[in-house]
């Protein structure tokens, strides 16, 4: 099932989600020692990150990763680690752990055994996991023309015997991508897909009528498992 909550634009959108998401964490920091986060980057999270670091919670017991990452170091303007360190852990929220996906290997296909160790030891299942959307339908890094994206949608197998994290390579960006893989997106209490603009409201009403290859984020509109909430605005 999935809950739709419209609003006029981003600035709108972004403290409303940001306060949904801060009530996750805490909801689950009640529950156990440590909650994790899980965050797209892009253009679109940095006023949620913005609003959400300066949640009054015990941040010193949440982790925060990553859903996908350009395989580039931080030093890289393309890096979603340095977008995460730049809007999000500042203030209150400098406290959290931060666990990135690029690890210096020379190709994401190289750290993908790496990072399946890494996730292990999260605290999971996430508390929150904010995905973003592309004009394409793309979610994380999957993207319809990713050479391997069946990989990184397939369902069935239980989360352990699941990669965590797969490369995306070949034409599909600029860059070389990691991306979480459907199921460990899924391995969270709750998944936001935050998007915004005319084009990206047409292709979410598209990849909501079907599961469909060409919108690899109809797949997590698809799914029953986990609850998704829709924060979406048409400008
Ligand atoms: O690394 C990334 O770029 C993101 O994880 C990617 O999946 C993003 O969520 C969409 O491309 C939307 O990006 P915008 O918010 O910039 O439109």
């Amino acid at each position: 099932m999935v809950d739709i909550r419209w609003f006029d634009d981003n600035a709108s959108l972004a403290p409303a989600l940001a306060s949904a998401v801060a009530a996750d964490l805490r909801a689950a920091l009640q529950s156990g020692a440590e909650a994790a986060l899980a965050v797209s980057g892009g253009r679109s999270p940095v006023p949620v990150f913005e609003a959400l670091r300066e949640e009054d919670l015990d941040w010193a017991r949440v982790v925060v990763t990553l859903v996908d990452e350009r395989w580039v170091p931080e030093t890289d303007s393309a890096s979603n680690a340095a977008l995460v360190k730049a809007h999000l852990l500042q203030g209150r929220a400098a406290a959290a752990r931060f666990v990135p996906l690029y690890t210096g290997d020379a190709t994401a296909q190289d750290a993908e055994t790496k990072l399946a160790a890494t996730f292990k030891s999260l605290p999971l299942p996430f508390a929150a996991l904010i995905l973003g959307m592309g004009d394409d339908g793309h979610t994380a890094s999957l993207f319809p023309a990713s050479p391997n994206l069946d990989a990184g949608l397939a369902l069935g197998a239980s989360i352990a015997d699941t990669p965590p994290c797969l490369a995306q390579v070949g034409a599909v960006a600029p860059t070389e991508r990691m991306s979480m893989t459907l199921p460990w997106i899924l391995h969270a209490r709750r998944v936001y897909l935050q998007f915004g603009g005319a084009k990206k409201a047409e292709v979410f009403t598209a990849a909501l009528a079907e599961p469909n290859r060409q919108y690899p984020v109809s797949f997590v509109l698809a799914q029953t498992q986990t609850p998704v909430v829709v924060f979406a605005s048409r400008s």
